[in-house]
Parts: structure tokens; C-alpha cells; sequence
């Protein structure tokens, strides 16, 4: 029997601006119903992995898989259509709607370029719970904490129903009580089968949440592995958890 391959990989990816290799030669995994964490220190690659998975950066070598067929060359509206969905680092919201609204228009867009056929509504009502922001839902995105701002750029992302979600430091600007709650929507999210890639510089989140870890330094892949064997690896501590940078996170 030939073996399922990897919701999602990259093989060799390596991503140069001008003179400077910005990922280099990265090959990792991302496996449905997982939360899969990339960390690094600042300046890694780990934001420049993510435009090269959802097709904003075209890699000068290396090849991007969805179940197993290279995407390396589909565009960025295609991979979504195949189920990729991203938030950004900078919140991308529509400040002066309603947080119903920021995440209703996600599906209004799916709807009129897809095949795709639900009712909005209930869609906008179901993902608005299941990420609890039902109690926000009719004030102005401007209006609430940056924390939750956050998890409304999630929820909209959830409303193309993806079945693969590249999170870029989503619980930056949350109080610990918000992460707290955002950590269990992600777990929740993961166990109904989706993949869930964290780039995060919150590490007791990331310990906490992941099973697999792949850390990143100067754009290469310094290791991949459980919560404990990243903290336990020599190159890790040396590149990242030992420096100031990690006394941050
Ligand atoms: N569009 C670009 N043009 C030139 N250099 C870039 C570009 N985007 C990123 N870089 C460089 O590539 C390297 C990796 O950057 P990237 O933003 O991917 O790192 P990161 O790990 O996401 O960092 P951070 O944690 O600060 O977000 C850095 O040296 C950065 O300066």
C-alpha cells in the first residue's frame, strides 16, 4: 500500500532576495487534525515560508506539495480554492465594520467565485461561535481589543473552509486570559481535522499547542521535532531559546 503522503510539504525550498538567502533548502511537514509550529528568531524566514507555501513568493528552487501534487506553480487564489487559508502579521480588517461583518464578506467572496453553495448566515453565526466572538459580534472591529482583532482575522479565514490555516503570530497583542481562550479554539479547530501551522513567538503557547516543531535560523532548518526535543536540542538552545530574543516570547 503506497503511504498517505503529508497534507502539506515543502522540499527544498530555498527563497533568495538579491544576494540574500532567505530560506534556504527547507523541506517540512504539516499534517491534518495538527497544530505544526514554525519558530525562529527575527529575521528567520518563517513569514517568507509562508508567502512561498500560499504562492505570494515563488521559491528559485524547491517544490510546495498539497497531498502530494506540486502547487509550486498555482497561484495564490488557486491554492485557496484547494483549501489554503492565511492571516497576516498586520491585521488586514475593514476597521469600520462590524466584526460580523469582517467575517461574513470572507464568505460572500467564496460564494460568488466558487461552486461552493451555503447559507451565509448560518456559516457567518456558525464560525463566529465556534470561535467565540459571538458576544463581539455587532461592534466595529475598532472597537475591540487587538487581542480579539486577532481571532477575527482567523474566523475570517475559516469562512473559505480550509483544510489547511497559516496562522502568522496570531496571539501577538492578546492578554493572557484572550490566549488562553484562542488556545483552545486552535485545539478545537485542529481535532475537527484541520492542519494548523502556528508561527509564533509566544513559545509556552507554541510548547503547549504543537506536536511537531520545525525551527528556522538564518532561513535554515535548524530542527523538527516533539515539544520536548526542540527544547532539549543543543542547536536550538545555542540559535534560539537561550538568546535574550526567546526571554521575549
Ligand atoms: N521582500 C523582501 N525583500 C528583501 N528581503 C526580504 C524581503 N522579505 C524578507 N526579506 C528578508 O528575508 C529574511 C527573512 O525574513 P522573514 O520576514 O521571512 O523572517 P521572519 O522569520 O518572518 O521574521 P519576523 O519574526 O521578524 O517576522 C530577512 O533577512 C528579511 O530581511
Amino acid at each position: 500500500m503506497p503511504e498517505t503522503p503529508p497534507l502539506l510539504a515543502t522540499q527544498g525550498v530555498t527563497v533568495r532576495f538579491g544576494g540574500n538567502t532567505a530560506v534556504d533548502d527547507v523541506s517540512l511537514t504539516m499534517d491534518e487534525g495538527r497544530i505544526t509550529g514554525l519558530i525562529g528568531p527575527n529575521g528567520a524566514g518563517k513569514t517568507t515560508m509562508f508567502n512561498t507555501i500560499t504562492g505570494l513568493q515563488r521559491p528559485a528552487s524547491g517544490q510546495v506539495l498539497l497531498d502530494g501534487d506540486d502547487i509550486t506553480r498555482l497561484s495564490p487564489a488557486k491554492r485557496a480554492r484547494r483549501g489554503m487559508a492565511r492571516t497576516f502579521q498586520r491585521l488586514e480588517l475593514f476597521l469600520s465594520l462590524s466584526v460580523r461583518d469582517n467575517v461574513r464578506v470572507a464568505g460572500d467572496v467564496l460564494r460568488a467565485t466558487s461552486r461552493k453553495r451555503f447559507d451565509l448566515d448560518e456559516e457567518t453565526d456558525r464560525i463566529l461561535e465556534r470561535t467565540g466572538l459571538t458576544d463581539v459580534a455587532g461592534r466595529d472591529v475598532s472597537d475591540i481589543p487587538i487581542g480579539r482583532a486577532r481571532v477575527v482575522e482567523v474566523a475570517r479565514a475559516l469562512m473559505t473552509s480550509p483544510r489547511v490555516l497559516l496562522l502568522d503570530e496570531p496571539a501577538s497583542g492578546q492578554t493572557e486570559r484572550e490566549t488562553e481562550a484562542f488556545a483552545e479554539t486552535l485545539t478545537g479547530l485542529a481535532a475537527d481535522g484541520l492542519a494548523i501551522c502556528l508561527v509564533e513567538h509566544d513559545l509556552p503557547m507554541v510548547m503547549r499547542l504543537c506536536s511537531t516543531i520545525h525551527v528556522l535560523d538564518y532561513g535554515a532548518l535548524i530542527a523538527s521535532g516533539t515539544p520536548r526535543e526542540i527544547k532539549e536540542s543543543p542547536e536550538v538552545i545555542a540559535a534560539y531559546i537561550g538568546t535574550e530574543e526567546a526571554s521575549h516570547a
